[in-house]
């Protein structure tokens, strides 16, 4: 290949139309572009204005997959201009429909690596190969055995990868060159891929116990081998391997799982900030964990933490959960509890009718929730019968339906307000238009991870940390208190995305000078604003 083409089809190098003629003379670019030389805005409204002309949904996210795969720079530039607009595009919850179709419509594998359960002894040059001589610091692995809530999809998950990471540079500003999507392919136990004679992952069932922790292992060990100062940040595995893969990893290097930790975080801040509003104590809740999955466990586990930091005691402040899973209440007995379920589950003795708290609206009945949270994938679950009998016994009820993407959301928000006669303080998952009712503008937070991983990651980064640990956790869900006014009617429970980078800034700063403080940030670092602003990376000639 020319050293032209080597350039113009490098995404990380190439400018396109907006390399200047001194630039052209002296990289052999003269006669491989058009005359006129264009500003990086010009590109982005030349950009801009075909992306409008595509139809919604899918096709808008693979133009901008395009742009993204041509022009880093152009991609985070426009990225940066329309980021309200491009979040639900680029991530979830169209990134959703771009998993289920990722065979149909491959392209290119966008610089990811992808390793394969059934090639273990390649697991390090896949991870070489893939970096390609790119100084990586932050990688998102998935083996996507549990993408967003629409199950296992196989190789077709990297593009959860790829989406998180494109959220990290928009929200925090790492350079795009040094972020690696990693995708495990352990196999997929998704029936439909299998049949698919498009589908382009491993054509088998999921490999588990042995062979799979091997797997995952000689990735980790390879990557810190390869890339020593990298965070790994682990998404969408499966409810049986998240939580062990965290905790074998967690007190020796720098790992992150986002649908634990992350939506903790974001659970916790939406949680602080409808107290805000409501002006009621953390420590005087009642939680019920609708889904007591890997994310409602990593909610209901920093929720806990933070209850303990504000005074209370360990033990009792074990009684303010309430986890609700499909076997209904969980209690100590229940069959098939999870480790980390086991810690918050009740004593039937508790309850005149413990054997009939199987559904949700018994349970609320019995319990009478102050907050309830829902990451169960079961779409329209927090129904009006739900939402009335919490609402009857509470003054200003906290309903998060969270589960992803649109479909599986438990509730809507517009429902929620017209429920609880606009006392609810809502936020969902996925980005929602606000609602206007009895004269009120409710202003819809988002409680997604995505409004707090990319800070974590990338305060973790700055400073060399490490680890990634509770403190700093504690922390990023602190830094997102008082941005939003809570004395305005139908103030949202946490700040808006259009303030993203604004607010990730400052959550990477929280979690940078908490690594300083801790003794865990790398040798010279101890400046956290400093050190966070000379690793932000901006999109520009
Ligand atoms: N908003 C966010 O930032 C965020 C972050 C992580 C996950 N999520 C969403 O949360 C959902 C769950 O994700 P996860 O990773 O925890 O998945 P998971 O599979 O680990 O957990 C889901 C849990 O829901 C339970 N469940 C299934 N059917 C149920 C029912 N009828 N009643 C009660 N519980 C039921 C399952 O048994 C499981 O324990 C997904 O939709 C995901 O998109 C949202
Ligand atoms: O990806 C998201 O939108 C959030 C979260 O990590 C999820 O798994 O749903
Ligand atoms: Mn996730």
């Amino acid at each position: 290949m020319t050293k032209a083409m080597d350039i113009l089809n490098n995404p990380y190098l190439n400018k396109g139309t907006g390399f200047t003629l001194d630039e052209r003379q002296k990289l052999g670019l003269v006669g491989a572009l058009p005359a006129k030389v264009q500003t990086l805005q010009e590109q982005a409204d030349e950009t801009y204005a075909q992306f409008k002309t595509k139809p919604k949904g899918l096709p808008q996210r693979q133009f901008l997959m395009e742009i993204f795969n041509t022009n880093r720079t152009l991609f985070f530039y426009l990225m940066g201009q329309h980021i309200v607009e491009f979040m639900p595009i680029v991530y979830d919850p169209v990134i959703a429909e771009s998993i289920e179709n990722y065979s149909n419509i491959f392209v290119q594998p966008q610089q990811a690596a992808f390793l394969s359960v059934d090639d273990q002894d390649n697991i390090k040059a896949g991870l070489k190969n893939a970096a390609d001589g790119r100084d990586i610091k932050l990688i998102v692995v998935t083996d996507a055995e549990g993408i967003l809530g629409i199950g296992d999809w196989g190789v077709n998950g990297v593009d959860i990868a790829v989406g998180k990471l494109m959220v990290y540079t928009a929200a925090a500003g790492i350079d795009p060159s040094q972020v690696l999507a990693v995708s495990l392919d352990a196999g997929t136990n998704n029936q439909q891929l299998l049949d698919d004679p498009l589908y382009l992952g491993n054509r088998h069932e999921r490999a588990t116990g042995e062979k799979y922790y091997a797997m995952v292992d000689k990735f980790v060990q390879a990557a810190r081998e390869l890339f020593p100062e990298a965070l790994l940040h682990f998404e969408d595995f499966g409810r049986d391997n998240a939580a062990v893969i965290l905790n074998k990893y967690k007190d020796e290097m720098p790992v992150f799982n986002d649908d634990i930790q992350g939506t903790g975080i974001i659970a916790l801040a939406g949680v602080l900030g409808a107290l805000n509003i409501s002006k009621e104590k953390l420590t005087d809740q009642k939680f019920l964990t609708f889904g007591a999955g890997t994310a409602g466990m990593g909610i209901a586990q920093m929720l806990y933490d933070e209850m303990v930091r504000q005074g209370a005691d360990p033990e009792e402040a074990k009684e303010h959960f309430y986890l609700v899973d499909v076997q209904g209440l969980l209690f100590s007995d229940t069959p098939g509890l999870t480790p980390e379920q086991r810690k918050f589950t009740r004593k039937r003795s508790e309850f005149t009718n413990a054997d009939e708290l199987t559904d949700l609206l018994s349970v609320v009945k019995a319990v009478h929730p102050t907050v309830m949270i829902g990451t169960s994938k079961q779409p329209g679950a927090f129904t009006e019968d739900v939402v009335k009998e919490m609402a009857a016994h509470t003054a200003r009820p906290i309903i998060f339906p969270i589960s992803n993407p649109t479909k599986l959301i438990e509730a809507m928000p517009a429902d929620l307000i017209k429920w609880t006669d606009g006392k609810v303080l809502t936020a969902t998952g996925i980005p929602v238009e606000d609602v206007e009712y009895q004269g009120v503008k409710y202003n819809i937070g988002q409680a997604n991870n995505a409004l707090v991983y990319p800070g974590v990651g990338f305060g973790a980064i700055a400073a060399q940390s490490k680890v990634v640990n509770e403190k700093m956790l504690a922390a990023a869900a602190h830094a997102l208190g008082g941005i939003v006014d809570p004395t305005q009617p139908g103030a949202a429970v946490l700040p808006p995305v259009a303030k993203l980078e604004e607010f990730t800034t400052k959550v990477s700063e929280v979690v940078a000078q908490s690594a300083i403080d801790q003794g865990l940030a790398g040798k010279g670092i101890t400046d956290a604003q400093k050190a966070v602003a000379d690793l932000k990376w901006e999109a520009k000639y």
